[in-house]
């Protein structure tokens, strides 16, 4: 450790402070003589504070500000954490905590992370940039906060959300701290309550639409692209019809996926192929249902279609595996609401209501992504069981509140039956007397891994085929024991071993397509290993 400053800035600097974990010679070296308790600790038992402070706690938006402060405080020991108690800190510094967090941002705000723009930055956003501290940026987490989980516009509020995000990059993939770049695109907001909200720190008028809104984003990803040419741009939380522009725009141009569409899509379908190991069900026969049809269930689809496809189904035969249904009812041809995204799934059909176009269609698989808590109903559950002997069902919307159903529901409502994956995570249930424990259907499964496979190899862009790959490798991994547990993920304790895998797969395959800028080392786990960053002092 190269360490240039001396004193109290020592203790302030949260990439270099270890505080009362500095040895006798380095407080010696760094002038902390007196500055320090006397005893000398491990991280180890630093870690036991920290585990013992957020058991003294009695709501987790107060354990997310503890562990927040601790991340500015030793970026190390904050990471130490979050890596090893991985299932019991990623619901507090992910979803479902994020989501209050995001809400209460401006009244919290204590010390900044992360980059803000508006529009009054227009022309010199590659100048402000240069404000940035950090040379070599590789991983860049992007929202205008237009649509914050399920919780709507929360404005610059949203900035928690690639301030968490980066933080699973760093714990979950080992991506170095220092190359991740947090980004708010701070164009103002339509939430009311936040522009009458005096503590609300954000650009207080309406948002830029349009051309001018446009305009700005491309200002930004070009001034990414020239100060930090190697850097992924992970687009998140975007309201759905920005979220398919700027993707189309840039995903064959510009080194970047969006998080919601696609990396949903790779974790849901990963999710897909185990559940086929527990109902028996071949894979090209599995019909699946939406519940909203949105960016995150479209996404799904879309992927779907390329996994059919790739099981010798066309791409019209693929389409009619895959159906929707939102407010209106059955997604069908000639209704005139529809966006563009959603008509090769428009079938030909009688539109019907949510329960009625179940019992018409007869899905293996249930997925929500609507945003709306509670609906998937006792009925709709009951509806699939009586129609499978395994029902597969796929709450995905986030934070918790906003679950279409709880697992405690869908176990209960199916008799034990149902195979049960959520977007936030759900506590075991106990159901007359057997213990079910729901999987966590988050793409927080899948993109740290992307990320570190497309930075690595320094891909081009990221094609669907990666996000396949993705798929694959973490459906494979999914363990004979999980499945017979009826669990649809691998553990979270696995998460960095589970994203070196995904890791690994996804730069193979970008070298394969030939879209890998960096040489291939000869021995790739080993490369990655190696650059995977330690939070050990
Ligand atoms: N688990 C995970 O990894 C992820 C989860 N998500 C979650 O998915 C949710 C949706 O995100 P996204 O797709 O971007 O949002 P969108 O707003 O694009 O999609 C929501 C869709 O649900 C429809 N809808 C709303 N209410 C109902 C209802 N009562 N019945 C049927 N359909 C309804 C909407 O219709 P209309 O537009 O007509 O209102 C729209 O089609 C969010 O809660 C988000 O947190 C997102 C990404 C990843
Ligand atoms: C998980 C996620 O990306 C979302 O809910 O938006
Ligand atoms: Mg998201």
């Amino acid at each position: 450790m190269k360490i240039r400053n001396k004193g109290f800035e020592v203790l302030s600097d949260g990439k270099h402070n270890k505080s009362v974990a500095f040895t006798r010679e380095e407080r010696e070296l760094y002038g902390l003589r007196g500055l320090l308790p006397y005893s000398t600790v491990s991280q180890d038992v630093q870690v036991k504070r920290i585990m013992d402070g957020l058991k003294r706690k009695s709501t987790d938006i107060e354990r997310y500000i503890l562990l927040s402060l601790l991340h500015d405080r030793n970026e190390k020991l904050f990471y130490r954490v979050v890596t090893e108690y991985i299932e019991e800190v990623m619901p507090i510094i992910y979803t479902p905590t994020v989501g209050q967090a995001c809400k209460e941002f401006s009244n919290n705000f204590k010390r900044t992370r992360g980059f803000y723009i508006t529009p009054e930055d227009k022309g010199e956003i590659s100048k402000i940039l240069d404000n940035w501290p950090e040379d070599y940026v590789k991983v860049i987490v992007v929202t205008d906060g237009e649509r914050i989980l399920g919780l709507g516009d929360l404005g610059a509020n949203g900035m928690g959300i690639p301030i968490g995000k980066l933080e699973l990059y760093c714990a979950c993939a080992g991506i170095h701290p220092h190359q991740c770049l947090p980004v708010m695109l701070d164009v103002g907001t339509n939430n009311d309550e936040l522009l009458d909200d005096i503590l609300y720190l954000g650009y207080p008028f309406k948002r830029l639409q349009g051309e001018e809104y446009f305009e700005l984003v491309d200002e930004f990803v070009q001034a990414v692209q020239e100060k930090y040419p190697k850097a992924l741009i992970q687009f998140e939380d975007f309201l759905t019809p920005n979220a398919y522009t700027l993707l189309n725009k840039y995903k064959d141009k510009v080194l970047c996926f969006n998080d919601d569409i696609q990396g949903t899509a790779a974790v849901a379908l990963s999710g897909v192929y185990a559940s086929t190991r527990i109902t028996g069900i071949p894979f090209k026969d599995l019909k699946v249902m939406f519940l909203g049809a949105g960016s995150a269930a479209t996404g799904i689809a879309d992927l779907m279609v390329a996994a059919y496809m790739k099981e010798g189904l066309s791409k019209e035969e693929a389409h009619r595996q895959l159906w929707f249904v939102d407010v209106n009812g059955l997604v069908v041809e000639g209704r005139g609401d529809l966006m563009e995204h959603n008509l090769p799934y428009a079938h030909s059909h009688e539109q019907l209501g949510f329960e009625e176009a179940i019992n018409a269609i007869q899905p293996h698989i249930l997925i929500g992504a609507t945003g709306v808590g509670g609906t998937f109903t006792q009925t709709v559950i009951e509806k699939m069981t009586a129609l499978n002997d395994r029902p597969v069902i796929f709450a995905l919307s986030n934070p918790t509140s906003k679950a279409e159903c709880t697992a405690e529901q869908a176990y209960e409502w199916s008799d034990g039956k149902a195979i049960f994956a959520s977007g936030s995570p759900f506590d075991m249930v106990n159901y007359k007397g057997q213990e079910f424990k729901p999987g966590q259907g988050n793409n927080a499964y899948v993109f740290p891994g992307i990320g570190l496979g497309a930075i690595i190899c320094n891909a081009k862009n990221i094609p669907d085929e990666l996000f396949l790959v993705a798929a694959k490798t973490l459906s494979d991994l999914v363990s004979d024991e999980d499945i017979d547990a009826g669990a649809l993920y691998p553990k979270l304790k696995e998460i960095r071993n589970l994203s070196l895998e995904i890791a690994v797969a996804v730069a193979d395959k970008a070298y394969e397509l030939g879209i890998a800028k960096n040489q291939k080392p000869h021995n790739l786990r080993k490369f990655i290993t190696d650059y995977m960053f330690n939070p050990e002092y």
